[in-house]
């Protein structure tokens, strides 16, 4: 007989650890012995987080587009496909960080009319300074949209703790148990959790409904229906565009200086809240890949499998993209000039 397949969603906020926490999990079924599969939605052009995943691991990629809004449709469909390919013992799903949750429960719930698939749960990582300074501040549609992430949770990790104090720790707790009473909040730095407890703690996804009638104990319960998320015409009548997130992919000509780069992504606008991407530098003998998120910026050597361009990914809200662009071509003109500088190692 067919076996069910087990669906684990990974969803919080752009930047929040849902990547780190994916590598987790694949490892920990890898020692299980278990044949883990991944479905990866991606806002850019290319899937960069992919690059950090092991090559044997199955992969769908849905790139370009969020799943909750414009590849929505398509994401039963790739679930449906990988799980008929590559016959997986279990699949992850890893949301872009702008998604709203119950567009992708739906989603997987809709391969289970055709497929032997079970939604187990739906993990939301949370990074805990970024939310609490949201908080504070109560306002804006990554607020709401954070917030509708929590509140659909069947369990919640906190992480980033290394980045608050004990007392901020205890804030941003409250929050969580206040918008989500039902879910276990687990903290953690670089999403270190033992998978066992994690996923053992993982079940009971709320659905619409069930958020619906329980909206009177929530605070702020129906803000992401209103505000700069308008309704779509996917139908259900609960589905929030979120139009206001932005990505803009740059695909670099040539080299660039690291410094200069380096003083490139310190300088991003306050609005353009994660970057990634793969750059050669002039001045360094490695590949990197970089990640900022929530103004902290890290450096990876890498060496990439098979083809993979120098590009840059850049996600925010109502940033001048053209700027970006702008920015970027002068420092690959820049290097253009001032060829073969000093190596130096990051
Ligand atoms: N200081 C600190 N950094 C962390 C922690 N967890 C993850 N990071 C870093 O935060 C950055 C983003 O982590 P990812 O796991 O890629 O986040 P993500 O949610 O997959 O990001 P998107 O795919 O853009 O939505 C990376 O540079 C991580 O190394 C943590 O607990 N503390």
């Amino acid at each position: 007989m067919e076996q069910v397949v087990p669906v684990y969603i990974l969803s919080g906020f752009l930047g929040s650890g849902k990547t780190t926490l994916l590598q987790r999990l694949l490892e920990h079924f890898k020692q299980q012995g278990k044949r883990p599969a991944v479905v990866m939605n991606e806002l850019g052009e290319v899937n960069l987080d992919g690059l950090l995943v092991e090559q044997t691991v199955p992969m769908a990629e849905m790139l370009g587009g969020c799943i909750c809004c414009s590849i929505r449709g398509d994401l039963s469909t790739e679930l449906a496909t990988l799980i008929k390919k590559e016959s997986p013992d279990v699949v992850i799903i890893e949301a872009t960080g702008a998604a709203n949750p119950l567009e992708i429960v739906d989603g997987v719930t809709e391969t289970s009319l055709y497929q032997k698939v079970e939604l187990k749960s739906l993990i939301t990582i949370v990074d805990a300074s970024h939310l609490l300074e949201l908080h504070r501040a109560q306002q804006g549609a990554t607020y709401r949209l954070m917030q509708e992430q929590i509140r659909c949770a069947s369990v919640l990790i906190l992480n980033k703790m290394d980045q608050v104090s004990n007392e901020e720790a205890e804030e941003v707790t409250a929050v969580l148990h206040k918008w989500n009473a039902y879910a276990k909040v687990m903290p953690a730095v670089r999403c270190e959790i033992e998978p066992e407890v994690l996923l053992a703690h993982a079940g009971g996804i709320l659905s619409g409904g069930q958020l619906e009638g329980e909206e009177g104990n929530i605070e702020v319960g129906n803000e992401l229906a209103e505000g700069e998320h308008g309704e779509n015409a996917h139908g259900g009548g609960t589905h929030h565009t979120h139009d206001h997130v932005m990505a803009y992919t740059h695909y670099f000509k040539r080299p660039v200086n690291s410094e200069e780069f380096e003083q490139f992504v310190k300088e991003l606008p306050r609005d353009v809240y994660r970057a990634k991407g793969i750059v050669t530098f002039n001045d360094t003998s490695s590949r990197f890949l970089f990640q900022f998120a929530y103004r902290e910026a890290d450096f990876m050597k890498i060496t990439p499998q098979g083809e993979v361009p120098d590009v840059a990914v850049f996600i925010g809200e109502h940033f001048s993209s053209g700027e970006l662009h702008n920015k970027l071509l002068q420092l690959e003109k820049r290097t253009l000039v001032r060829p073969g500088t000093v190596k130096r190692s990051l």
